[in-house]
């Protein structure tokens, strides 16, 4: 007892609370959904905000949309949605955009999801929030938005782009939930950039340890949200998001925190060999060691800007764990399948159809 408070007593210091939030946070899980969450030194880095919802005052509400309704999808509305109800400068409805599918019942997916309020495939037995509309429509769910959440598979993006030039609204601010890149003749094309090249929009990121069943039971994580030079749009981000079960901080790195999402699944495919090796916990610990350094080499190889204190946030570090440990014969799979197919892009990304039918095996 006299060495824990012994322990304790310094760990009160603001000094130390500072530098080691965890470690503090670990000592009772109250106070981390209490605390002035990750006030750090780093004056980049935006803490998470989940405020009361006293933000009175604002004269015009943001409206929602999000583009994109499979697990991860559905999960981002239903955390939207919550905090749409609560804070004053959103509107209330959350749109979320289906690429409309018929269930086996002969009835359309959209037309459940409105009715039971449940995305019954993607996210079977979790309610979205009474206020999350589904629209088939992609042209219809964007017309009044000016916040874009996209969150598809990434090789539907191009195309929804496409679909959406001209379409969205002049003032909108977009963020992206995809893991996953364009490798095109020319280089690779990071999926903000397509975001906002195609669409002239400005494009923030959102990564991190994000297993979305997880999030969907409301079992707690931290995300990343990476923005270029707009550090008030990060906020307005950060509060969309943030719950007391989804700590989000934002850091001024956008291809940081979307190379980290993307390069992850990279080192999870070594992981998975490490496991179907059985070659054990230390091997892959140094898999992962290894891998964030080469992520981070080859991250600064394509941009310079990468900043290195990004790889310690949720979107990196934490996100290359989560992944190894719970996903890495996942990717392996994926990778057999790419060497039988020839589809680079379904594991360099997330092909999803193909990622569902190895589900089974994760
Ligand atoms: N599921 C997860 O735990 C996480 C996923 N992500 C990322 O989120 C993104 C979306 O992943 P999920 O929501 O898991 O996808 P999913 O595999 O659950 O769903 C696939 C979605 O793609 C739609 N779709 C199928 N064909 C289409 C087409 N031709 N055009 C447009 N849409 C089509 C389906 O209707 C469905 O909504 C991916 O980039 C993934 O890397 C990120 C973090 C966590
Ligand atoms: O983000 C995930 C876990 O954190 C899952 O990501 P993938 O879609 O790349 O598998």
């Amino acid at each position: 007892m006299r060495l824990l408070s012994s322990l304790y007593l310094p760990l009160k210091q603001p000094f130390i609370r500072k530098r080691f939030p965890c470690f503090f946070h670990s000592l009772s899980l109250s106070s981390l959904f209490m605390a002035p969450a990750f006030e750090d030194n780093n004056s980049e880095t935006l803490p998470s905000s989940f405020s009361s919802g006293s933000d009175d005052g604002v004269l015009h509400k943001s409206k929602v949309t999000v583009v994109g309704s499979g697990n991860w999808g559905s999960v981002a509305s239903k955390l939207i949605a919550s905090n749409t109800l609560r804070l004053s400068s959103f509107h209330d409805e959350v749109r979320m955009w289906v690429f409309e599918e018929t269930l086996p019942s002969g009835e359309k997916l959209t037309d459940v999801i409105n009715r039971t309020n449940e995305n019954v495939k993607y996210l079977p037995g979790i309610k979205l929030g009474k206020n999350v509309v589904a629209d088939p429509d992609l042209e219809n769910a964007v017309k009044d938005a000016n916040m874009l959440v996209f969150v598809t598979p990434h090789q539907f993006m191009e195309g929804i782009c496409k679909r959406l030039v001209g379409k969205v609204n002049g003032d909108v601010e977009a963020i992206s939930l995809i893991k996953g890149m364009e490798v095109k003749r020319e280089g690779p094309c990071m999926i903000s950039t397509l975001i906002s090249e195609q669409l002239g929009v400005s494009c923030c990121v959102l990564m991190g340890a994000n297993i979305a069943n997880e999030i969907a039971v409301e079992k707690f994580s931290e995300a990343t949200v990476g923005y270029r030079d707009n550090r008030e749009i990060a906020e307005k981000w950060v509060q969309l998001f943030s719950t007391p079960y989804f700590m989000v901080t934002a850091v001024q790195d956008v291809e940081g925190v979307e190379l980290c999402g993307t390069l992850k699944n990279v080192v999870a495919i070594a992981a998975g060999f490490v496991d179907g090796l059985e070659m054990g916990n230390n091997t892959k610990a140094a898999i992962m060691r290894i891998g964030l350094r080469e992520m981070r080499a080859f991250s600064k190889l394509l941009f310079s800007s990468v900043k290195d204190s990004t790889f310690f946030e949720s979107c990196g570090v934490a996100d290359l764990i989560t992944t190894c440990c719970k996903q890495a014969h996942c990717c392996l799979l994926l990778l057999v399948q790419f060497c039988f197919d020839n589809d680079f892009f379904y594991f360099c990304g997330s092909g999803r159809k193909k990622q569902k039918s190895c589900r089974g095996f994760c």
